[in-house]
């Protein structure tokens, strides 16, 4: 197509590409400044504004101050840690245990975000032969904040290493209301140019192309 009036101007295009491939998972990097609140409050509007299924806008969002909630969250994540430490063959064990895998107290916000699955009702538009697609959505709504955040200069790093039982009893979340994700957020000394599980020599990104099938699933599991 010679021209589409739809795209964006080549800079507008190069910030959202910017965006995307510079976001980083944020751990160690954290600066102690608040994040001013209508900073917080963009974030939060770049979120909501996420695609939901049926429109179901399922989420919510815990925002935690208070660092004495994030000790108590901390403690939780040194629990699930050491549980999980025990899951790795000893042969990766002890470099699982170096790697520093969140920033609960270094960043000076956390964003619980929620997903409520019965909201608008039992039957939702999308959601009738696959019911996880409600939890779908509000991982979208977590990118779309992760991605604005890239933008604002702002670091988020997801900690999926706690029961979210835990959380949800820190957080005071009803039993109702599933947790999906629990973000460090704040400004950042610097952004990595490549993600820090890559250059510990964890593991490295896939080539694309070995990702990629025309017409039909090609070779075995092995990309
Ligand atoms: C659902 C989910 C859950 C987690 C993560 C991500 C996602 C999508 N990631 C971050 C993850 O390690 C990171 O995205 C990859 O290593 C790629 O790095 P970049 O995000 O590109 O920096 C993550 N990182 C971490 O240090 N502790 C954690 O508990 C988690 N949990």
């Amino acid at each position: 197509m010679a021209h589409n009036q739809w795209a964006f101007t080549d800079s507008e295009r190069e910030a959202v590409y910017k965006a995307i491939f510079s976001r980083r998972d944020v751990r160690r990097e954290f600066l102690p400044e608040p994040v001013p609140e209508p900073v917080l409050r963009r974030l939060l509007a770049a979120a909501h504004h996420a695609p939901s299924v049926g429109f179901m806008q399922p989420w919510d969002f815990v925002v935690v101050r208070d660092r004495d909630t994030r000790a108590e969250i901390k403690t939780a994540f040194a629990q699930a840690h050491a549980e999980a430490a025990e899951q790795f063959d000893p042969a990766s064990r002890e470099t699982y245990r170096r790697l520093k895998l969140e920033g609960i107290l270094e960043a000076p916000l956390g964003i619980c975000v929620t997903c409520d699955r019965s909201r608008h009702g039992p039957v939702v538009i999308g959601r009738t032969a696959n019911p996880e697609m409600d939890l779908y959505s509000s991982v979208c709504a977590i990118q779309n904040l992760w991605l604005a955040a890239r933008a604002e200069g702002i670091g988020v790093g997801w900690v999926s290493i706690i029961h979210h039982q835990r959380l949800r009893e820190i957080l005071a979340i009803p039993d109702e209301i599933d947790v999906i994700a629990y973000l460090c957020v704040g400004y950042v000394r610097f952004f990595r140019d490549c993600p820090e599980l890559e250059s510990a020599g964890w593991i490295e990104r896939a080539a694309l192309d070995g990702l990629i099938h025309e017409e039909r699933w090609q070779g075995g599991r092995e990309a």
